[in-house]
């Protein structure tokens, strides 16, 4: 048939389009030094590594640092309560912040470009801008913040001072106009606010924490590192994430909006050697961007200390708080030498916020500001969600319909790729191996695979060299991955929450997507939810989910309380928030289970307010 060769063409094609484009990770930043300013052969282990890792500057006269820029000043210290670099950083000093900056083109000249540029061609950035939102979509958003004097809105990025050179970046992101979470959360944490932000998936959470986090280290005086180990270093900004992967995308991120500021920016995970991260972090380091187990390797061993943090970001910060990280977030957090709160800023983001995490959160957060932005235009114009009753037995030929109507409508002929998620690592080995033997090329994401084979499957399926991944929950959330067309909901999961990350996979940043989902009657526990879900979303709920939904409303792990809209909405509203423990799912007898259910989290939303991810 001559879909073996459509698939081998698909294959040589998306290698060669891999090879130009760079795919905007760090390959193609080591394509770019070549460039003529930048003609000295760079080492593959010195590559995508900010240059300005160099001694401290002739400026500095402190105590032993592996941080400093040379930029920074001549080293005032940074060390009181938070409100003193905001009053001095954000008030009527700002106009005097920007100057003088000359000491980092030494940084500039050899730091490798993470976009794949080069400087002589912003001027063609400008004229571009990024097609794949969907501004139009952004009008009459439904936005609910609540808190104390919450800063306004903004409507261009050049409303705020974040900096000429993360404007730069920003511009050539191709980022014209901040999206509506980003309006938002800018202003607040520029202000030196903590918040607990709850946006729909794919609407730009990265930035928005990102962007205030590099301003603030920018326009910062230079702290004095304090003097334990030589081998001590000392972020400025930590940056937590509950998988690998997304912690290498968010560092990924963060390194082109740091591009040139002279902030420098480490990733720390997993799975990886350690010694490699820790030549990286001896380099220096203002923000370092980890997943919670390799952070507490790092502590334990005093090579990390966070005695100076001023930022912390926690993304994902439902799953972060959740059963499985708690106790290690509380030890980061609270055990360890991080200034408290008040003292640091706190910024958790997430879109998806049950009751119950965010009362733990809020441990963590002092005077904090609530924000929950609606999603990105319509959900049925981004996300189509369909709900097919399909038997166990039967999942692997109704995949297979599937995957053959996308060959016949050429959607994958465009490298559109498709993305399913089942529940067990042993599963989605069975159904990749099933998928390749029957003519479809497929590769699998899970955790017992090795660091290097799940780096490998990711690339080639954002290449397109595998356009099928199969995948447990470590996919499920914050991974940025363009063309994704179809999620597939092969098991569906036993949290709506997790659905709603999964399913966020496709349809960002106000594209379009698809998401089916197979249900069976082993599901039962999960129809209410996902017909009010659905129903919220204005999308078609069968008339079959309807009956099981009305069959399994009077209880369950994944019951919503007060029947009302799901939940971005501040806790600290809630009536019943001062009752404590079970009263945050509604006092349905399922909450004991909370680490997997999310259920009444919701709470109910009041006329005309719209729930964060509907
Ligand atoms: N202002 C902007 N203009 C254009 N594109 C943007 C803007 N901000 C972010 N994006 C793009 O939108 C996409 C989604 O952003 P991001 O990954 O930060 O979403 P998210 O809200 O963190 O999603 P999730 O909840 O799934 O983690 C990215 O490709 C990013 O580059």
């Amino acid at each position: 048939m001559s879909t073996r060769t459509s698939w081998a063409d698909l294959a040589a094609n998306s290698a060669a389009e891999n090879v130009t484009a760079g795919s905007s990770a760090s390959n193609g930043a080591v394509g770019t030094t070549s460039a003529p300013a930048r003609a000295a052969y760079v080492p593959p282990h010195l590559r995508n590594r900010p240059a300005s890792s160099e001694p401290p500057a002739a400026a500095y006269n402190g105590p032993i640092s592996n941080n400093d820029r040379s930029g920074y000043g001549s080293g005032s210290r940074w060390g009181g309560p938070r409100n003193d670099y905001n009053r001095s950083g954000y008030g009527g000093g700002r106009a005097g912040g920007w100057g003088g900056r000359g000491g980092w083109d030494r940084g500039r000249e050899r730091e490798v470009n993470p976009f794949g540029d080069d400087d002589d061609t912003e001027q063609a950035f400008n004229e571009l801008e990024n097609s794949g939102i969907n501004f139009d979509a952004y009008e009459d958003i439904p936005v609910e913040t609540s808190g104390d004097n919450v800063p306004p809105p903004v409507n261009t990025f050049a409303e705020v001072d974040l900096g000429e050179a993360l404007n730069q970046n920003i511009r050539r992101c191709k980022y014209v106009k901040p999206t509506p979470v980003q309006r938002h959360t800018i202003p607040i944490s520029l202000a030196g606010r903590d918040l607990m932000a709850c946006a729909q998936t794919g609407s730009g959470k990265t930035a928005a924490f990102c962007f205030p986090i590099i301003s603030g280290i920018m326009r910062g005086q230079c702290p004095q590192r304090p003097l334990r180990g030589a081998r001590t270093v000392y972020p400025l900004a930590l940056i937590l994430s509950p998988t690998r992967e997304l912690s290498m995308q968010i560092h990924e991120e963060a390194r082109k909006f740091s591009y040139q500021t002279g902030v420098k920016v480490v990733v720390a995970y997993g799975g990886a050697p350690i010694n490699q991260q820790l030549r990286e972090l001896e380099r220096g380091v203002d923000i370092l961007v980890a997943t919670p187990g390799r952070l507490v390797d790092l502590l334990e061993r005093a090579r990390v200390s966070l005695q100076m943090i001023r930022y912390l970001a926690l993304d994902e910060a439902d799953r972060m708080l959740d059963m499985g990280f708690e106790p290690q977030i509380r030890k980061i957090v609270e055990q360890m030498d991080m200034p408290p709160p008040g003292v640091r800023q706190t910024m958790l983001f997430s879109a998806t916020f049950p009751k119950e995490i965010q009362r733990l959160a809020s441990d963590f957060l002092s005077n904090y500001i609530f924000l929950a932005v609606g999603r990105v235009g319509s959900s049925t114009d981004l996300i189509v969600q369909r709900v097919e009753f399909v038997h166990e037995s039967d999942k692997r030929s109704h995949l297979m319909d599937l995957l053959h109507a996308q060959r016949a409508n050429g959607v994958q002929g465009k490298q559109a790729l498709t993305l399913v998620f089942v529940e067990t690592k042993k599963g989605a080995d069975s159904l990749e191996h099933w998928l390749c033997i029957n003519g479809f090329p497929a590769t699998t994401i899970h955790g017992d695979r090795s660091q290097q084979e799940r780096e490998q499957a990711l690339r080639s399926f954002k290449s397109g060299n595998t356009p099928i991944l199969v995948a447990t929950d470590v996919a499920a959330r914050g991974l940025d991955i363009p063309h994704v067309a179809h999620v597939v909901n092969f098991d569906l999961p036993n949290d709506i929450d997790d659905y709603v990350h999964r399913i966020g996979r496709t349809g960002r940043a106000g594209k379009s997507g698809l998401a089916t989902a197979f249900f069976n009657e082993n599901n039962a526990s999960l129809a209410k939810a996902l017909a009010d879900l659905m129903q919220e979303s204005n999308q078609e709920v069968p008339a079959w989910l309807s009956r099981y939904a009305a069959r399994s409303s009077f209880g369950g792990r994944n019951r919503r309380s007060g029947g009302g809209r799901f939940g971005g909405r501040d806790f600290r509203r809630d009536s019943s928030f001062s009752r404590g423990g079970s009263d945050y799912y509604g006092g349905g007898s399922g909450n004991a289970a909370y680490g997997g259910a999310s259920g009444g989290h919701g709470g109910g939303y009041g006329p005309g307010v719209t729930s964060a991810w509907d």
